[in-house]
This record gives structure tokens, C-alpha cells and sequence, in this order.
């Protein structure tokens, strides 16, 4: 088995290695392509911190080569975790969750601006690494668990009624996170709707998918259920792209950073249930080529979906992807029988 050391010595060195570009504020989602206002040399020659040499060197130490099936992509760019700790203005107090930490290169990042990091990992290795890395502060706190399986709101709950208890006035936490690829769909259904524990959740997504969940316009084949599922629950962002070399090791896409922020309930567009209201919306998306009062025929009769539909200002002939949130809200609240 080839290990990272041996990978180590077939890569180019350091200061061959190209260059990463972000914008230093966070940009709009049209900014994108622009021209980013900073550059910011990979593997910063002025920090070795979480560098190249010092992730294989991490790595190494535990004989560590990074796993597929676990989206092991690490970051070398310690720039770039910087930016996404900004993004979430994490500062002196606040309780970040992160979700895979790794080699504990952001983590790093995290406790060094103040916070307090609950870490959620699922490789043992990697849990061993980080427990050593920060075995001196206690600031940190690492489980091993499968995020998507674990029970995060009994995680969190108990460390925001402790600071509450110490009179901290920490209301909610935030999600920074560094996430594997193949799992930040179900991170962010399980997330969004957490906004009673979480402020903001900022999340170094797939560039293609954090396109499609945050500028995925109407009338596009792009346009799902999850872009009424992510606008229900919160206001999302898109920050800046990160380009595929900035991670060991490479892949095959670039990543882009966006911030979630989480709406409390009071702040949610008022329906009866939102299971059923989802329920709607994906019945309504599972015709894509039809037309709603055909789709949604089972929850009543179509004569009523086109009055509603003309109440609500729609065309009677309207499809899943002409319709925005509040159109959906709508027509959801004269045609649903809760
Ligand atoms: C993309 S790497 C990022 C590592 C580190 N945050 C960084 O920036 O270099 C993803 C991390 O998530 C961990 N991971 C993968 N699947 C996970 C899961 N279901 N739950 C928790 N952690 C997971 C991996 O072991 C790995 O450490």
C-alpha cells in the first residue's frame, strides 16, 4: 500500500504548488467569477501551520493515507480555513460545531479565534490525531460518530445550557465545517432546521453544489425541492469558490464556501405542518413535466388547484419549477386539508 510519505516524495514541492484565489470579503453569489480582490499563496510560505508538509507529516504519524469513501480531502491552504472561520465570525466564546475534523487544521483555526469546538469525525484515526493535537486545551472535544447518524442536538444542547448557566449570554452555536463531499446533502437536511441551537452553518461544499442550492433559479432543470427546503429554513450565501488544488489530496472538483443563516421558527413562512407542506413540494417536483393540478391531484380535486392557483396569481397551467417559495406557501395553505 502506497503511504504519505511515499506520496509525499512523488509530489511537487511546495513552492511549485499554484495559487488559490479568494476574495477577502464575502462576495454575492453574481461576484463569483470576477476577479477575487486577494491571492493568497497555497500552502502561505509565511505560516507552516497545516501546510502540505505538515498534513503528510500528520498523517504519516498515525500511517494514515486518506480514504475515498470517507471524502478525505484535506486542506492545505491555512488561508482558506481562515476565510471560512470569518465567514462565520467566529470569535472569543462562541461553540462551533465542525464535522470532520481531519488532521485538525481548521479546528486549529477555530480555538485560535476563541471558540469552544465540539468535533463530530468518523475515522478513529483521525479522532486519535486530533485528541493528541489538542490533548492541552479545554476548548476542544472530539466523538466519534457518523454525523449523519448521531443525535447532534443532545451533543450541543447540554453545552449551551451549561454556558447559560454561567450566565454567558451564547444563545446559539454555529457549523463551520470542512465537509466530505458525499454527505453535505443530508448535513444540510439535517441542519437547516436546526435553528433553535445554530446561528449560521458555513460549509466548504462541491462548487457545482453550492451553485445549485444557492442561485438555482426558477424555471431551470436545476431547480428541486431543496431550494424550497434551504430558503424555508434559512438565507444562504454563496461566499467564495476554493479551487481544487488547495486540498491533498486533489480532487476531482472545485469546492466553494457558503453560509446558511438559520431562521428561527417565529421567522418560518407560516403553514399548518411542514411535513405536510414538504410532502406537497416534493408530490409537486415528482411530475416535474407536469402541470400542479395534475401532480397534486391526490390532496384535491383540480378544478380547486387552478382556483388557487389563479387566487394566488399563478397561471392555472403552473409547474413545480415556476413557482417560488412563497408561491408554494400559498397555494399549500388553500389547498392542504391538515
Ligand atoms: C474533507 S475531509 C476534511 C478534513 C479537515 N476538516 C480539513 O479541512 O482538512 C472530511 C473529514 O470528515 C471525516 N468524515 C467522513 N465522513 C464522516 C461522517 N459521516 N461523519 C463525521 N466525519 C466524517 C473524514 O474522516 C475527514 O476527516
Amino acid at each position: 500500500m502506497t503511504t504519505a510519505v511515499q506520496l509525499f516524495h512523488s509530489l511537487p514541492p511546495i513552492a511549485s504548488l499554484p495559487t488559490a484565489t479568494v476574495p477577502a470579503a464575502k462576495s454575492s453569489a453574481g461576484a463569483r467569477n470576477q476577479p477575487a480582490s486577494l491571492h493568497v499563496v497555497c500552502a502561505s510560505r509565511k505560516s507552516r501551520d497545516d501546510d502540505y508538509h505538515a498534513t503528510l507529516k500528520a498523517l504519516n504519524s498515525k500511517g494514515r493515507f486518506p480514504r475515498k469513501s470517507l471524502g478525505q480531502h484535506y486542506m492545505l491552504n491555512p488561508e482558506i480555513n481562515g476565510q471560512l472561520a470569518r465567514a462565520a465570525n467566529v470569535e472569543e466564546g462562541d461553540v462551533v460545531l465542525e464535522i470532520g475534523p481531519g488532521t485538525g487544521s481548521l479546528t486549529n483555526v477555530l480555538i485560535n479565534s476563541g471558540a469552544t469546538v465540539l468535533a463530530i469525525e468518523k475515522d478513529p484515526h483521525m479522532v486519535d490525531l486530533v485528541r493528541e493535537r489538542f490533548e492541552t486545551t479545554d476548548k476542544f472535544k472530539v466523538l466519534q460518530e457518523d454525523f449523519v447518524k448521531c443525535h447532534i442536538r443532545s451533543h450541543i444542547s447540554p453545552i449551551l445550557e451549561s454556558r447559560k448557566a454561567l450566565n454567558v449570554s451564547l444563545i446559539r452555536a454555529k457549523v463551520v465545517s470542512n465537509l466530505p463531499f458525499n454527505i453535505s446533502t443530508d448535513v444540510i437536511k439535517l441542519l437547516l432546521p436546526m435553528g433553535d441551537i445554530f446561528s449560521e452553518v458555513v460549509l466548504l461544499l462541491q462548487e457545482e453544489t453550492a451553485v445549485r442550492l444557492v442561485e438555482s433559479s426558477l424555471r431551470t432543470s436545476e431547480y428541486r425541492p431543496i431550494n424550497v427546503f434551504v430558503n424555508f429554513y434559512s438565507e444562504p450565501e454563496y461566499n467564495f469558490r476554493v479551487p481544487r488544488t488547495n486540498f491533498f489530496p486533489q480532487p476531482n472538483v472545485d469546492a466553494a464556501v457558503v453560509t446558511f443563516r438559520l431562521k428561527q421558527a417565529p421567522d418560518y413562512p407560516s403553514v399548518a405542518s411542514t411535513k405536510s407542506f414538504f410532502s406537497m413540494v416534493h408530490s409537486a417536483f415528482n411530475g416535474k413535466r407536469k402541470m400542479l393540478r395534475r401532480s397534486l391531484q391526490h390532496i384535491c380535486p383540480s378544478n380547486e388547484i387552478e382556483r388557487a392557483l389563479g387566487d394566488a396569481g399563478l397561471p392555472t397551467t403552473s409547474r413545480p419549477e415556476e413557482l417560488t417559495l412563497d408561491d408554494f406557501v400559498k397555494l399549500y395553505n388553500m389547498i392542504a386539508k391538515v
